[in-house]
């Protein structure tokens, strides 16, 4: 990881040893993330806060084919629109935390309602895997999920578990290492909005990939999120550019504002 990548991922407490990926675990609240990321981990984890805020951070460590896991157990959350300081705990983590992959965990018997989650983070980034957790739930109340078509239509790798049971981790941590060590390549499915804001995103996008921001954020979320005209949320994404940017690279890039 680059020097610029460890300042902020230290900015959100989180000091990963060098060659260590660093794996952020969302959801909806109460659908089995800290028993997945207890799971994973064993013993091997501390807890804390988030810096400056009174929320519970959970980080854990496994290994899997000789590469060193960090897990980052994100808060509950229904979406990432910010409402609530657990909303932008896991927003910031997945925009500006830089996580090597993120993790998505689905509760089986209600996917419709925590699907929503899922498209939101795809719409963020494409290194993320779809974990449908509670199984033994849905199998019990008669629930059939066709994993082929639901992956083929997400775009994503689709895993199954039931964590309490201990079933399915080991195609989870397969999952997560075809993403960030074999570099497996995605495409997550995109909302498709009204004609008036594609053609807006349309507009924008180009003039945000002249920013350079692209190989960070999606062009086409950050788009989104200009539209949304979210003025704390803006001024997180300069503070993020100023920090990332290289003017070596990227010559049009001004002094950490997003120059439209
Ligand atoms: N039957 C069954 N229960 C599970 C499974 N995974 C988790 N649970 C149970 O679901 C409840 C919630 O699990 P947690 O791991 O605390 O869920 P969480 O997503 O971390 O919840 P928050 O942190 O509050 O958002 C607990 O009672 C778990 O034992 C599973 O695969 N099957
Ligand atoms: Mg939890």
């Amino acid at each position: 990881m680059n020097l610029k990548g460890r300042i902020q991922r230290e900015s959100f407490g989180i000091s990963n040893a060098e060659n260590q990926w660093i794996i952020a675990l969302a959801g909806n609240p109460n659908v089995g993330k800290s028993t997945v990321f207890n799971a994973l981990t064993g013993l091997r984890q501390h807890t804390g806060n988030w810096p400056g805020k009174t929320v519970n951070n959970a980080q854990g460590y496994f290994t899997y084919r000789d590469q060193s896991f960090m897990l980052v157990d994100l808060p509950g959350t229904y979406s990432l629109l910010a409402h609530s300081v657990e909303e932008e705990i896991a927003r910031d983590f997945i925009c500006f935390g830089q996580p090597d992959a993120t993790v998505v965990v689905l509760d089986a018997t209600s996917l419709e309602r925590n699907l929503n989650l899922a498209l939101q983070i795809m719409e963020i980034t494409p290194r993320i895997i779809v974990c449908v957790n509670l199984m033994d739930e849905a199998r019990k109340r008669g629930i059939i999920i066709d994993f082929d078509a639901l992956q083929k239509e997400l775009g994503v790798p689709v895993v199954a578990t039931a964590a309490r049971l201990n079933q399915g981790l080991e195609d989870l941590q397969k999952a997560i290492f075809d993403i960030v060590v074999r570099n497996q390549a995605t495409q997550p499915k995109q909302i498709v909005y009204s004609e008036d804001v594609e053609r807006a995103i349309q507009l924008l996008q180009p003039k945000i990939e002249k920013v350079g921001m692209g190989n960070v954020l999606s062009p086409r979320w950050l788009a989104l999120r200009l539209l949304d005209s979210d003025p704390a949320f803006l001024e997180e994404i300069g503070r993020f550019v100023s920090l990332n940017e290289d003017k070596e690279d990227n010559p049009q890039s001004k002094g950490g504002k997003v120059a439209l």
